[in-house]
């Protein structure tokens, strides 16, 4: 028997399988079909998820393990915040350290336990980056402009305006007011959908500004469609903020992001040069799951061949966000 662990960061939903563990690893087109079944919101394991965090040796010298991120469609992303906190922790367990790299599918980032955000609710930081703006790296086509920073683009949205940022996984980001968040579906699922704009796709970010280095955002994502929080988002979201707004938001403090399902803090850094935005927050493991190797390989991980046990970590996480003064829009 093998053991998966269902998992979030901000109720951003993962199933994490550590590949080391099996005696045979799943091909690319195993994982993709076991994402796509698992994660599937009405018929998948324990109501589904928003995608599979797949943990493998490392790539790179000086990194401890690979993440790879299977969205809940099948497709792959080059990086995922919230869940990159959650598989810090899983290796800071299995391995009995606190700091060490991960392997992402375009760089090795640091991660770091954190003091618990309250009792049963772990915490870890993790890196975001690199960080680009070109219009090569998102990518997009057809909107006259070499990058977006608080740029009108009617051609998207009348009467909105945009910012892309690349961390490195694809983020359209555009500060609105209450009415405005009601576009964002439409936008994500178009945007993610047929479509001369973003051909690979995008993630969607609507964020509103509550005061000094305090956000909300909720995002629509690539790959899966509404979430309850986006880590990478609420990252180059920050970013956005603090570049659009400088009165507002301030490099190297850090900034309180609301979402949906919590709240994070991200510290921007700009140094040498670069870009680089820390991500803070919980990793919670839900659920413990026993199940075949076989059923990972064949794509059939059900309630019914499955033993799940509940870690009693949902209960805390709801607690502490129940506490929180958190807007919702
Ligand atoms: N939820 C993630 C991002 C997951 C990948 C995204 N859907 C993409 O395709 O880029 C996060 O917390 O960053």
């Amino acid at each position: 028997m093998v053991e998966l662990l269902k998992v979030h960061g901000s109720q951003n939903c993962f199933f994490i399988l550590d590949q080391t563990k099996l005696n045979q690893e799943l091909n690319d087109d195993e994982l993709i079909a076991l994402a796509q079944q698992i994660t599937n919101k009405e018929n998948g394991l324990l109501g589904g998820a928003d995608g599979v965090l797949v943990v493998n040796k490392p790539v790179r010298e000086g990194a401890t393990a690979q993440m790879r991120v299977i969205n809940a469609d099948g497709s792959e992303a080059s990086m995922c915040g919230n869940g990159l906190r959650t598989v810090a922790r899983y290796v800071a367990e299995r391995d009995g350290i606190t700091s060490f790299k991960v392997d992402t599918m375009n760089a090795s980032l640091q991660v770091r336990q954190q003091p618990d955000l309250a009792s049963d609710v772990p915490a870890f930081a993790v890196e975001i980056s690199p960080v680009r703006f070109n219009k090569e790296a998102l990518p997009y086509n057809h909107l006259g402009h070499a990058r977006l920073l608080d740029t009108p683009v009617p051609e998207l949205l009348p009467g909105f305006r945009f910012s892309g940022i690349a961390v490195p996984n694809p983020h359209l980001i555009s500060f609105v007011d209450e009415e405005g968040f009601k576009e964002l579906g439409s936008l994500g699922k178009w945007l993610n959908g047929d479509n001369p704009y973003f051909t690979d796709g995008v993630n969607v970010n609507f964020a509103h500004i509550l005061g000094h280095n305090q956000i909300f955002v909720k995002t629509f994502e690539r790959g899966v469609g509404f979430t309850n929080a986006c880590g990478t988002g609420m990252s180059a979201t920050s970013l956005a903020f603090a570049l659009i707004h400088p009165d507002q938001a301030d490099f190297d403090q850090p900034i309180t992001v609301f979402n949906p399902g919590g709240m994070v803090k991200t510290i921007l850094h700009h140094e040498n040069h670069r870009y680089w935005i820390e991500l803070i927050g919980n990793a919670t493991f839900t659920h413990k799951i026993e199940v075949s190797e076989a059923a990972l390989h064949d794509a059939n991980v059900t309630n019914e061949n499955a033993t799940v046990n509940e870690t009693g970590e949902q209960a805390a996480y709801l607690n502490f966000v129940h506490q929180l003064d958190k807007p919702n829009f």
